[in-house]
């Protein structure tokens, strides 16, 4: 398949034509469209969001979105958004890597939910999911109508044929498709798996700098939009939808990827981890990692997430006189993390590429053991250079439930807890 690369930066007004000729001048609703097309809007905020935040795409395609069959309720045991079917629980937990399929899988029927928090009818809090598939979605497309999927592969690369083109994604990269955009998952490496989180909320967004200054954190224009592409193909196709917490799903005799072109500033991106300009003390402490974070979904509380996706990426530790890798804490926000690659500096083992660990709402956590003594009795007169590691932390406001399967799980680690049993008492009174 040809992609024509992308377009740079964050929420830009982009324009992009397949087709040479497609995009309308001086208006966007015509009344014939050049090619035959149909134009189409797909809104991603209210229609008078203010100017900054207002998102919507105009969509010039083969058909409009409106030519499929009926939708009828689609079962799917392991993706949804039922987070109240087990106690949240304070403890600390933590589990081995999900295991890819025996049998053949694609990306929807890979997914599992671990946790979340709120939900679609809310339109606040966040799906946590994992994906583990081995085969492409071969005459399927998806789209989520509960909100915007944060990608974050970590084992293969995916190819995301979307409406508006196509992404390429590699662990180390992260994709967002808006809310309601239909897509194709196809496998490059046959095998894929990684994490996803569902924002109900609002859209993510790049964090405000304050003193930082104009530049660091995540770089707008590292931001990547595909160009349009299209596929004119017709066929017994199957469009799936997640609405309301559920899978339906409805006959399309077409490809719905039909959009020759279109422009604005709804539209899905990619953006890879190791652009990210990592900023971090110079003197002394270990500051928090809000200083590593590469999107927000604000809440209506000035300052407090709905979600954070936050990145522990390779860094140089320079920091005298300090403890180094992150500190004992217990935080009013909430903490899912994962691991996209090698180690992470808080935890000597048990916490692998793939695997999870959550720590709620005021829940001890912190180095292990192991990390404590090592940290405390290391050399810091010279820096320390974090190579080889990328882990992520989806953070938010409200307690991260988790669901009944999760905790079910063989991967649930019964012995998490023990990380901190061997830290001993230095304590002497004089
Ligand atoms: O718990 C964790 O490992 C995440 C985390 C990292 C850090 O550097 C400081 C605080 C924090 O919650
Ligand atoms: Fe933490």
């Amino acid at each position: 398949m040809e992609t024509k690369g992308y377009q740079s930066g964050f929420g830009n007004e982009f324009a992009t034509e397949a087709v040479a000729g497609v995009l309308p001048h001086g208006q966007n609703s015509p009344q014939r469209v050049a090619h035959g097309l149909y134009a189409e809007q797909l809104s991603g905020s209210a229609f008078t969001a203010p100017r900054h935040s207002n998102r919507r795409s105009w969509l010039y395609r083969i058909r409009p979105a409106a030519v499929h069959r009926p939708f009828e309720p689609r079962a799917h045991e392991h993706f949804h958004n039922r987070f109240d079917e087990a106690p949240a629980t304070p403890n600390q937990l933590r589990w081995d890597p999900w295991p890819l399929p025996a049998r053949p899988t694609d990306f929807v029927d890979g997914l599992v939910t671990l946790a979340g928090n709120g939900g679609p009818a809310e339109q606040a809090g966040c799906g946590i999911h994992i994906y583990a598939a081995n085969r492409s979605m071969l005459g399927r497309f998806f789209y989520d109508a509960d909100g915007e999927l944060l990608l974050v592969p970590q084992q293969g690369r995916l190819r995301v044929c979307t409406e508006l083109g196509v992404l390429d994604v590699a662990p180390l990269e992260i994709a967002v498709i808006p809310r309601g955009v239909r897509f194709r998952v196809e496998l490059i490496d046959g095998e894929a798996r990684g994490y996803v989180c569902e924002n109900f909320g609002a859209l993510l967004r790049l964090p405000d700098l304050g003193p930082i200054g104009a530049n660091s954190m995540a770089l707008p224009r590292d931001f990547l939009t595909p160009q349009a592409w299209y596929e004119d193909v017709e066929g017994d196709f199957e469009l799936i939808a997640k609405f309301q917490g559920s899978l339906w799903t409805a006959a399309i005799d077409h490809s719905p990827l039909d959009v020759v072109a279109w422009h604005g500033n709804y539209a899905p991106y990619k953006y890879d981890l190791t652009t990210y300009n990592t900023v971090g003390s110079i003197s002394v402490d270990h500051p928090d990692p809000s200083i590593f974070t590469v999107l927000t979904s604000p809440s209506d509380t000035p300052g407090t997430a709905n979600v954070d996706f936050v990145i522990f990426p390779p860094r140089w530790l320079v920091a005298e006189h300090t403890f180094r890798p992150p500190y004992f804490h217990r935080n009013v926000a909430s903490e899912f993390m994962g691991l996209i690659q090698g180690a992470y500096d808080a935890k000597e083992g048990g916490f692998v590429p793939g695997g999870a660990s959550l720590h709620n709402c005021m829940s001890g956590h912190g180095p292990d053991a192991a990390s404590f003594e090592k940290a405390s009795g290391a050399d810091v007169s010279k820096p320390d250079h974090l190579t080889g590691t990328m882990a992520f932390m989806f953070e938010t406001r409200k307690v991260i439930r988790p669901t009944r399967q999760a905790l079910d799980a063989p991967q649930l680690q019964g012995s998490y807890y023990e990380c901190w049993q061997g830290i001993r008492k230095h304590f002497k009174e004089s």
